[in-house]
């Protein structure tokens, strides 16, 4: 480990950008202890940190939008300081934030010049904008239906209206908040070739990630915080993947429980199901039975029905035609409501919109499902005493970082507040439990975690369903694995060490017959 110093850390490459003793509290919350940083230029620094560890308030800082209690940014050797993003964009600094901040309504190309626009006689100067953005696509090789509306796009596509419009507004240096989180395995490529091309032309990336992985393939440079510190920078190449776990967690180990379960009966069954998403998937006529006990994998290329299936089976979806059946008995009205009262959790993909209310405090996220329970309400009042000593237990259990349980939601870090979710779903016992996605954005000790408790709810009795597009973690953690393809179930591979991920892509595709499972 090397130590944490100001200074630039190759002489011979200029420093584009510097954050020096850099300090941020909320409140009694130490966010960012004298972080120190500097970006290489032409170079790809990651910052590597555990959830909770202070990364985005370091990055939203470095683009002006909080302020830091004490410390400096440097750009090009020049202290700056920024009040809003307007002044960190003046100074060449853009930031893609995982959340997207588009105008669905808007075309792409309005999205990237939008405020930027060059005007003759006060009217935009589209042709300009469009051929700016064209030869930008071109340096970037990337392809861009410029005219389609952002709601039509999809989410990796959104992903370059955001980086051309910080390239369009002049920006040498780019801050990429951990932004493979929501994208499918396959469209990482495209985004990390697009950020070698970006290297190639001279512009800076500091990219905030929690993947081990993409620091080796990406970064040149990585700086690891914890706990709101700088606790190691490495050239990468010269570290191992074992020793940046170390430093992200400190002394803790981290193992995967793999223990083998014996199944029950069947908790969850569907026959001759069918369900239409509007413009996106469905699914035809599926018959599958989940086994108490069991943590059964759904994967397929995004859109392909195993994402539909899993928001049928939690009753957020209503079926088309088909049956729905509990413990043998066949379900009527079939909804969320009723798949709540019968004991289904849900860790729904998208958990900052669907999955919490963000105005809220983590207290009244975590009784959200339990307004019947004469323990949290009492003549449909919440008890307010009980449901904040509910919440700490959770809070400790599930090691939700935060400054107390009446903290909103929305101002945890992305990490915590699935932690939030899953502490909420999974604390009722349910029999059944459906997650999505459930570990995307955690760190490696908090998927760890996440992995432990969906062993747990099996070992207690529960039919697991993971929907993951990480093949690893499905291979890693669940039993049996059911593969889809337009619709259909294509696989059923009874026991997970009877495929690897190879096959499990080629079935995926399409590229293998369903025997070679
Ligand atoms: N607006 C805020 N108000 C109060 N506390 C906050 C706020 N923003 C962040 N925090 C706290 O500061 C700490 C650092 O959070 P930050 O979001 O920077 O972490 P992170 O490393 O980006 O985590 P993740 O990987 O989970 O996104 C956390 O304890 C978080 O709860």
């Amino acid at each position: 480990m090397t130590r944490p110093d100001h200074g630039a850390e190759d002489p011979g490459t200029p420093v584009v950008l510097e954050l020096r003793d850099v300090d941020k509290h909320f409140g009694p919350v130490h966010a960012n202890r004298a972080v120190s940083l500097s970006l290489r230029q032409g170079s790809v620094h990651a910052v590597l940190g555990e959830n909770g560890a202070g990364k985005s308030t370091l990055m939203n800082i470095l683009f002006g939008v909080l302020t830091p209690d004490s410390g400096e940014i440097r750009v090009h050797g020049e202290p700056r300081t920024f009040a809003t993003p307007k002044d960190a964009i003046a100074a060449g600094i853009g930031m893609v934030f995982q959340h997207f901040g588009l105008v669905p309504e808007l075309s792409a190309l309005d999205n990237i010049s939008l405020g930027a626009e060059r005007t003759s006689w006060g009217l935009v100067d589209r042709d300009a904008a469009r051929a700016k953005i064209e030869d930008l696509c071109r340096e970037l090789r990337v392809e861009l239906p410029l005219e389609q509306r952002v709601s039509a796009l999809t989410v990796s596509q959104q992903q370059r209206v955001e980086i051309l419009k910080a390239l369009y507004r002049g920006a040498r240096i780019l801050i990429l908040d951990e932004p493979t989180a929501l994208l499918a395995p396959q469209e990482r490529e495209g985004l990390f070739d697009a950020v070698k091309r970006l290297q190639q032309t001279g512009v800076s990336v500091l990219f905030i990630t929690h993947k081990l992985d993409e620091v080796e393939l990406l970064a040149d440079d990585v700086t690891v915080i914890r706990h709101g510190a700088v606790v190691a920078r490495h050239r990468v190449g010269t570290v191992t993947q074992d020793e940046l776990v170390a430093d992200m967690v400190g002394a803790a180990t981290v193992a995967l429980s793999r223990t083998e379960r014996v199944p029950l009966d069947v908790a969850m069954a569907v026959r001759e199901l069918t369900a239409v998403k509007a413009n996106s998937s469905s699914l035809q006529e599926i018959d599958l039975e989940l086994r108490a006990g069991e943590i059964t994998g759904v994967i397929g290329i995004d859109g392909h029905g195993h994402q539909l299936l899993c928001e049928v089976l939690a009753g957020v979806r209503s079926p088309a035609g088909g049956e729905v059946s509990l413990f043998g008995v066949p379900q009527r009205r079939w909804g969320r409501a009723r798949a709540m009262a019968a004991g289904v959790a849900f860790v729904p993909e998208d958990r900052l919109t669907a999955g919490v209310a963000k105005h809220l405090s983590i207290a009244e996220n975590l009784v959200a499902n339990r307004l019947g329970d004469p323990l949290i309400t009492r003549f449909r009042f919440i008890r307010r005493q009980a449901s904040r000593r509910h919440a700490r237990v959770l809070i400790e259990q599930f090691d939700v970082r935060c400054r107390d349980e009446l903290q909103p939601v929305g101002s945890l870090s992305g990490g915590n507040v699935q932690k939030v979710v899953l502490a909420r779903e999974l604390s009722t016992d349910p029999r059944v439990v459906v997650v999505c996605e459930p570990t995307r954005g955690l760190d490696i000790a908090a998927i760890a975690s996440v992995h432990g408790r969906l062993a747990a709810a099996a070992d207690g009795g529960a039919a697991v369903v993971l929907q993951s597009s990480d093949l690893d973690e499905v291979l890693a953690v669940v039993n049996r694995i059911v593969v889809f393809r337009d619709g259909r179930i294509v696989a059923d591979v009874p026991n997970r060490d009877d495929v690897d991920a190879k096959v499990l892509g080629a079935l995926m595709l399409g590229a293998a017959r369903p025997e070679a499972a």
